[in-house]
């Protein structure tokens, strides 16, 4: 059966952030994601993640000026000191969330800069933040997302991913399969997840078109949870969905796999 994580940066998005919290507990979530805690002081995320009963699955390392359209600074060379501080910041949350994984967000590729330069930046930033994450009993994981959503994200293919992986060299870097990042980019997407199924630490979940719920849209998500269980996935499935109309409303197609 698929654990299911609320992500709390699309759903709930009617209640304030710690509300969201028991929420997806009453709705029947084990877990819960975001992009990130850093608004919050945290003790009081803590508290409220004690209150609501549910685990911690995943948010990400610190990713620059998200409202001023920045996506991540980890390829970036005039960023390393700031990301080498958000590094630092996130396992600090993490312990205090016992958080067992954090996303790092590779970063837009600056127009004209050179992908051989912003490679070995990414790398490096990886080799370090590994390191530190497993020091802390963290798993550190990257995602490629799809370029019709974020044009210019450096970090868009499992090919890419998997090179970043191999050259990074460390046992502690995992990759976040997101169906539908996957979909729009590559297709073929339990073929993929098969041969990556070592190397991935963590899926999330909406359908496509439109980033809605599961069943909303052309990806056969009954097939993929099938396929999960059957490849022994044991992560967490992150739901990473934009609700049609009230995310509560929404979660029918979620009934067949609560126990
Ligand atoms: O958008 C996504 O798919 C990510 O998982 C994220 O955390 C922010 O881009
Ligand atoms: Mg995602």
């Amino acid at each position: 059966m698929p654990k299911f994580s609320a992500n709390l940066s699309f759903l709930y998005q009617e209640l304030p952030f710690l509300d969201r919290f028991a929420a997806a507990e009453k709705d029947g979530f084990c877990a819960l994601e975001y992009l990130g805690p850093y608004a919050e002081p945290k003790e009081k995320v803590a508290d409220a993640l004690k209150a609501s009963g549910l685990k911690q699955a995943l948010f990400n390392v610190p990713s620059g000026d998200w409202a001023g359209g920045e996506r991540g600074i980890a390829c970036l060379p005039d960023r390393i000191d700031e990301f080498r501080h958000g590094v630092t910041l996130a396992l600090d949350y993490a312990k205090a969330l016992d958080c067992p994984q954090v996303n790092v967000i590779s970063g837009l590729a600056p127009k004209g800069a050179d992908p051989q330069v912003l490679e070995k930046v990414l790398v490096d930033n990886l080799k370090y933040a590994a390191a530190r994450a497993a020091d802390a009993g963290v798993k550190l994981l990257i995602e490629p997302i799809n370029l019709r959503d974020i044009p210019g994200f450096f970090l868009s293919t499992t090919e890419h991913a998997e090179r970043i992986l191999d050259k990074v060299g460390s046992e502690n870097l995992y990759i976040q399969y997101d169906f539908y990042h996957m979909q729009i980019m590559q297709g073929d997407l339990i073929p993929t997840f098969t041969r990556l199924r070592d190397r991935i630490a963590h899926v999330q979940i909406a359908d496509n078109p439109g980033r809605n719920e599961p069943g909303s849209g052309e990806i056969n998500y009954r097939f993929i949870f099938s396929e999960l269980d059957r490849l022994g996935y044991d992560g967490w499935v992150g739901c990473e969905y934009k609700p049609k109309a009230g995310t509560s409303e929404g979660l029918g197609w979620m009934k067949p796999y609560l126990e």
